[in-house]
């Protein structure tokens, strides 16, 4: 089995051989580097309470979600409605695969060119360019499982770990529970701009979703590396819950200039994160709030993300109720699919694929 060349582009595998530096393949450039940015930690990604989602409460639910979609693209919720024996479950046995079982036996789920869904290290497709132009990528310090979920056609759990026992049937009733939240979440953001609940649902169309399982192991110099690269998300929602290990921050844009804000690990809240495809149908009301993830050279973090996405044929656009005289369409349409593409050959670098469509002024 020619399992150890694989086994060596894990960065779970290169932590533990006890190397001291890292290798240069996974050395940002200056300007991406952690310390670039000041850090700013006396600000807090908001936190809203979702038991104020019955009617008579809804009003003041609104105005503090459209702050938050205005000011960060994330926002932290509690009393959600998914029960939190569930989120704990959902860590357990992410944090089981990664850390019991054997290398091997992990690399019988690898993902591949041919299958994205499955255990992997490197998101991003080798493009042409960088082929040619042997500029090699930045690599991510993040090991990772991703799940095919939604629409159920695509859910194939016989592709999911064994182990533990409980993960498939967890992975299966976490991703349930994740749609109803994130359709709850679209109709109050579109309530909050004045739209029909069922507004950017409609436009996004059946969810696409995906969970992803992130591993960050320690790393030997975490000044130097990113666990992964700042993106954008490019679906429409995203729903992130993180063990209790810092690493995870959003860039705050303000008049004092661009700042990261580490997003405090809370254990029984889920972290909401606007993609790029809501920002394009809001046009730009709501911004996709630009994300990365540190490391650290003591203890391996673990976050699970859970992405709704339209089909690939889907176009999206700007609805037209957000569109006057006053202010025009600011995004022109898309294909999904081309989206895709396109970010995963090109590279997120911040939000570089969503200022391709952005129109002039
Ligand atoms: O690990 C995290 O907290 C961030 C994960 C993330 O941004 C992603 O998977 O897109
Ligand atoms: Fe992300």
């Amino acid at each position: 089995m020619q399992v150890s060349e694989e086994a060596i582009t894990r960065v779970q595998s290169l932590a533990q051989s006890g190397l001291s530096r890292v290798p240069p393949q996974y050395i940002q450039p200056h300007h991406t580097r952690p310390v670039y940015y000041t850090r700013i930690d006396s600000e807090n990604i908001p936190l809203i309470d979702l038991t104020f989602f019955d009617p008579t409460r809804r009003a003041s639910t609104r105005e503090s979600i459209a702050r938050a979609c205005r000011d960060w693209g994330a926002f932290h919720v509690t009393n959600h409605g998914v029960p939190l024996s569930l989120l704990a479950a959902m860590r357990r046995v992410g944090r089981a695969f990664f850390t019991d079982c054997p290398m091997p036996e992990k690399l019988r789920y690898a993902c591949s060119a041919a299958a994205s869904e499955g255990y992997g290290s490197k998101m991003l497709a080798d493009s042409d360019q960088q082929q040619n132009d042997a500029v090699a990528q930045v690599l991510d310090w993040r090991d990772y499982f991703d799940h095919h979920t939604l629409p159920l056609s695509r859910r194939k759990p016989d592709r999911w770990p064994e182990y533990p026992p409980d993960y498939r049937d967890t992975v299966a009733s976490y991703s349930d529970e994740m749609k109803v939240l994130a359709q709850k979440l679209l109709a109050l953001i579109s309530e909050s701009l004045g739209l029909r609940a069922s507004r950017i649902e409609d436009a996004v169309g059946e969810f696409y979703q995906n969970i992803t399982i992130s591993y960050y192991p320690p790393c030997p110099e975490p000044d130097l590396t990113l666990g992964l690269q700042s993106h954008s998300d490019i679906g429409a929602i995203t729903l992130l819950i993180q063990d209790d290990v810092e690493g995870l921050q959003a860039l705050k844009s303000d008049g004092s200039g661009d700042n990261w804000v580490t997003v405090e690990p809370l254990s029984d809240a889920v972290l909401v994160l606007l993609g790029d495809q809501t920002e394009i149908i809001t046009n730009g009301k709501y911004r996709s709030c630009e994300h990365r993830a540190t490391t650290n050279p003591d203890r391996a973090r673990l976050s699970v993300a859970t992405f709704h996405d339209p089909a690939k044929a889907v176009k999206i656009s700007p609805v037209s109720e957000l569109i006057a005289e006053s202010s025009p369409a600011k995004y022109r349409d898309v294909v999904y699919g081309d989206y895709v593409l396109s970010w995963y050959t090109k590279g997120p670098e911040g939000k570089r694929n969503l200022d391709a469509v952005v129109l002039d002024a």
